[in-house]
């Protein structure tokens, strides 16, 4: 009995052994998985430098992109949870995949173009003028072949009337890329503007317009500061390069973040003896400078590296002035720029129909062209559009740069309903871009999400989201405003939506009538 006991005992402790053993290999077995599966995907992020702007009709690239962004969004989401396969999906391709991304373009005449290349004759000319080679520059080897053109002169020969970009470019991959990685030759201080910010060249004679970071992702700008004294975030010129895409404008030159070193980047390259003489050794042994500049240029005000690493944003440079000449146009809806003084259109609710009546406003898009930014600035809170700029040659039938954005995403907690000023007083908005909110306001395309998804293509996502959720909350509730501002109009009057996009109708579109 005793026997038979211990021989059952026996068989059950076998059993048991077998068991563990067994969930042993099974355990062993899932780590071995996951494993493998991050070593296999975690390589493409973390080749942080190159950035993912993939136009999504790019067979071979969205792949990669669509994997990179799956990864992206489960970083992000990185509490803990596992995105849900509904979550992992690329809502920003979906996005760019839809008939409202996808308008067919009016034929470009040839006076719709920007730039133009020189004939062969006019080429050889000067040719002869720029055989001459600076130390450090590529020699130029270009010809009226694009295959031969740097990025940055694709990007200008691109340029038309409507758009500073086609988002389906493929150049635009190479040229984000190429500001991020490109040897930079020089850094001098950009003259223009109010705050401390660095021309820097590249080799092959592209340049970029450099913001340093200045403060950390999360700060909030004080309340008691008026919006002139806040300061420039290179994160808000990232971000607003992707939300104006995102919004299907294209309208901001592409800007790409990137982690420089301060001393062998700009203190050891630079040729500006105003801007050399401002460095110095911070206390905690960080390389520092502050350059000259009417604001924030000061010993009190140093943007220092850690202890020479420094996040910037890099904006890809226009045409040179002499080439493609811009005029500057002061905003109707301009603040007052003074403590105590109201603005003219603060103080009178009737102010858009003077303006309705004023050249260049009474005629083509000009006003929707400027509620279109007023929406892009009520998104980002961005209450220093003083002024914009157009391409000269273009006369006033083209769109709008947007550029310097620097003080755009100051407040996640706030909102400033001022800067929605030009759309409650005109009650105007052009479908397309009333189409697009309305899209993005919907869970499937929400606009937190695709504009997280496209900032975790740029390379400094990589030290941290660019835009921090409570910030990436406030475009969907601020979004929610503006649809609301719209539908109010649409309640008191007819005249609410300029159709530009008449030969469309809703269905093809995707709206419900
Ligand atoms: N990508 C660009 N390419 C060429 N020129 C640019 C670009 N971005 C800005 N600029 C020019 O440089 C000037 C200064 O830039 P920016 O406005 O960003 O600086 P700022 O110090 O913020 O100016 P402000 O204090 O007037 O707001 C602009 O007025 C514009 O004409
Ligand atoms: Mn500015």
């Amino acid at each position: 009995m005793v026997h038979l006991n211990l021989r059952h005992s026996t068989r059950s402790i076998y059993l048991g052994l077998a068991c563990v053993s067994l969930t042993l290999h099974l355990l062993l077995a899932l780590f071995c998985l996951s494993v493998l599966q991050s070593a296999c995907v975690l390589p493409t992020s973390s080749s942080s430098s190159v950035p993912r702007i993939d136009p999504v009709s790019h067979a071979s690239s969205s792949s990669s992109s669509a994997a990179s962004n799956k990864q992206a969004n489960s970083r992000q989401h990185g509490d803990g949870h596992k995105p849900s396969v509904e979550s992992s999906r690329s809502k920003l391709e979906e996005l760019f995949r839809h008939p409202l991304y996808n308008l067919p373009r009016p034929k470009l005449q040839e006076d719709d173009w920007l730039l133009r290349l020189k004939t062969d004759a006019e080429a050889e000319e000067t040719e002869q003028q720029s055989a001459s080679e600076e130390e450090g520059y590529d020699k130029v080897t270009w010809t009226r072949d694009e295959e031969t053109h740097p990025p940055w002169l694709r990007f200008h020969l691109g340029i038309s009337r409507w758009e500073l970009y086609d988002r389906k470019d493929l150049n635009l991959a190479q040229l984000t890329h190429y500001l991020a990685t490109q040897r930079i030759l020089g850094a001098v201080q950009k003259k223009g503007g109010t705050q401390l910010k660095l021309l820097v060249s590249f080799p092959n004679y592209g340049q970029a317009l450099l913001k340093p970071m200045r403060q950390s992702r999360d700060a909030e700008t004080d309340v008691n500061l008026f919006y002139f004294s806040d300061f420039e975030r290179h994160n808000a010129e990232i971000a607003a390069f992707h939300l104006d895409r995102v919004l299907g404008f294209n309208r901001i030159p592409p800007v790409v973040g990137r982690l420089i070193n301060v001393t062998t980047q700009i203190r050891e390259v630079t040729t500006d003896e105003r801007l050399s003489r401002t460095f110095f050794t911070s206390p905690a042994g960080n390389v520092c400078f502050y350059g000259k500049c009417e604001y924030y240029c000061s010993v009190e005000h140093p943007v220092c590296g850690r202890p020479h690493a420094l996040e910037v944003s890099l904006a890809t440079m226009l045409p040179d002035l002499s080439l493609a000449p811009r005029r500057s146009w002061r905003s109707p809806w301009r603040r007052s720029y003074s403590r105590t003084k109201l603005a003219h259109w603060e103080k009178d609710a009737a102010y858009c129909d003077t303006v309705k009546e004023t050249p260049p406003y009474n005629r083509g898009t000009r006003l929707v062209d400027l509620i279109d930014m007023a929406v892009l600035d009520f998104l980002m809170s961005n209450m220093d559009r003083h002024h914009y700029e157009t391409f000269e040659e273009f006369g006033n039938e083209t769109f709008l740069l947007h550029l310097d954005n620097g003080r755009a995403f100051g407040r996640h907690s706030q909102d400033e309903p001022s800067i929605l000023a030009p759309l409650v007083q005109c009650c105007r908005i052009r479908r397309s871009t009333l189409l697009r909110l309305r899209l993005l306001s919907r869970p499937d395309f929400r606009l937190s999400d695709v504009m997280r998804e496209s900032l975790a293509q740029d390379p400094l996502s990589a030290v941290a989201p660019l835009l921090s959720e409570p910030h990436l909350s406030a475009l969907d509730r601020r979004l929610a405003t503006v649809l609301a501002a719209v539908q109010s109009c649409q309640d008191r009057n007819e005249d609410v939506v300029y159709n530009d996009l008449d030969e469309h109708d809703d269905q093809q579109l995707g709206e419900n009538p």
